[in-house]
C-alpha cells in the first residue's frame, strides 16, 4: 500500500531540498540526516541495500536515493562511484578523464527505493538522463551541476524548477507519484 508521509534519509541537502520541492503538494515529507554505508554493485543492489540498512536502523518506513554519474566511454563507470570520484578528481578531473574519447556523453541516474520496514522487500523508481561532461559552467555548489549540460545548458546554469522538471531526480519522482496515486504499472520493473 502507497503510504500517506514519506521519511526520506539522506546526508545530502540539496538532495533533500530538490526532492522537497518536487514532492510539494503531492505527499508530507519527512526527513532524516544519516549517512549510510554503500556497498560496490549494480545501481540496484546498491539502493536495495542502502533501503535495508536505512529501514533496520529507523525501524519504521524510508524511502532513500542513490544518483550515478555513467560516462558511456566508461562504459557507466564512475556510476555510483562518482561521489569519490568527484571529490577526489574535481571538475576539472572529471573532464581530464574524457581526453582521450571523442564520446563525451553520460547519464545521470537516479534510484530511489521505498520500503514499509526492515521485514518488507523495497520497491525501486530509477530516473534516467543523458547529457555531456563539458568543462564547469554556473555555481558550484551541488556535486556535478557544473559539468553535466543538458540541452545546452550545464545542471548547474538552468534555473531550479526547470531542473526540477526534467532531471533524472524528476523522472525517478514521477514514477513514485504515479505508484503513489495507486498505479503499480508506476514501478520501473
Ligand atoms: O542532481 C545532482 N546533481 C549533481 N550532483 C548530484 C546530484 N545528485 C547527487 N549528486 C552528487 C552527490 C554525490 O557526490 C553523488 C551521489 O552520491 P550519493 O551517495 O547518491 O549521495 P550523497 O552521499 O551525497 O547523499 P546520500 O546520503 O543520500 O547517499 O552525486
Ligand atoms: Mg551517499
Amino acid at each position: 500500500m502507497p503510504p500517506k508521509e514519506l521519511n526520506f534519509i539522506t546526508s545530502n541537502c540539496n538532495k533533500l531540498a530538490e526532492v522537497q520541492m518536487i514532492l510539494s503538494g503531492i505527499v508530507p515529507l519527512k526527513s532524516q540526516n544519516l549517512d549510510l554505508p554503500e556497498i560496490q554493485g549494480t545501481i540496484k543492489e546498491i539502493s536495495l541495500d542502502k533501503c535495508k540498512r536505512a529501514a533496520a536502523l529507523i525501524q519504521g518506513p524510508v524511502l532513500v536515493e542513490d544518483t550515478c554519474l555513467c560516462f558511456n566511454a566508461f562504459k557507466e563507470l564512475p556510476g555510483p562511484y562518482i561521489k569519490w570520484f568527484l571529490q577526489t578528481l574535481g571538475h576539472e578531473g572529471l573532464n581530464n578523464l574524457l581526453v582521450a574519447y571523442e564520446d563525451k556523453s553520460a547519464q545521470a541516474v537516479c534510484t530511489f527505493a521505498y520500503c514499509e520496514g526492515p521485514e518488507h522487500d523495497p520497491i525501486i523508481f530509477e530516473g534516467r538522463i543523458t547529457g555531456k561532461i563539458v568543462p564547469a559552467r554556473g555555481p558550484a555548489d551541488f556535486g556535478w551541476d557544473a559539468v553535466f549540460e543538458f540541452d545546452g545548458e550545464t545542471f548547474a546554469e538552468m534555473d531550479k524548477q526547470k531542473k526540477n522538471k526534467l532531471s533524472h531526480r524528476a523522472i525517478a519522482l514521477g514514477k513514485l507519484k504515479k505508484w503513489l496515486a495507486g498505479s503499480d504499472l508506476a514501478r520501473s520493473e
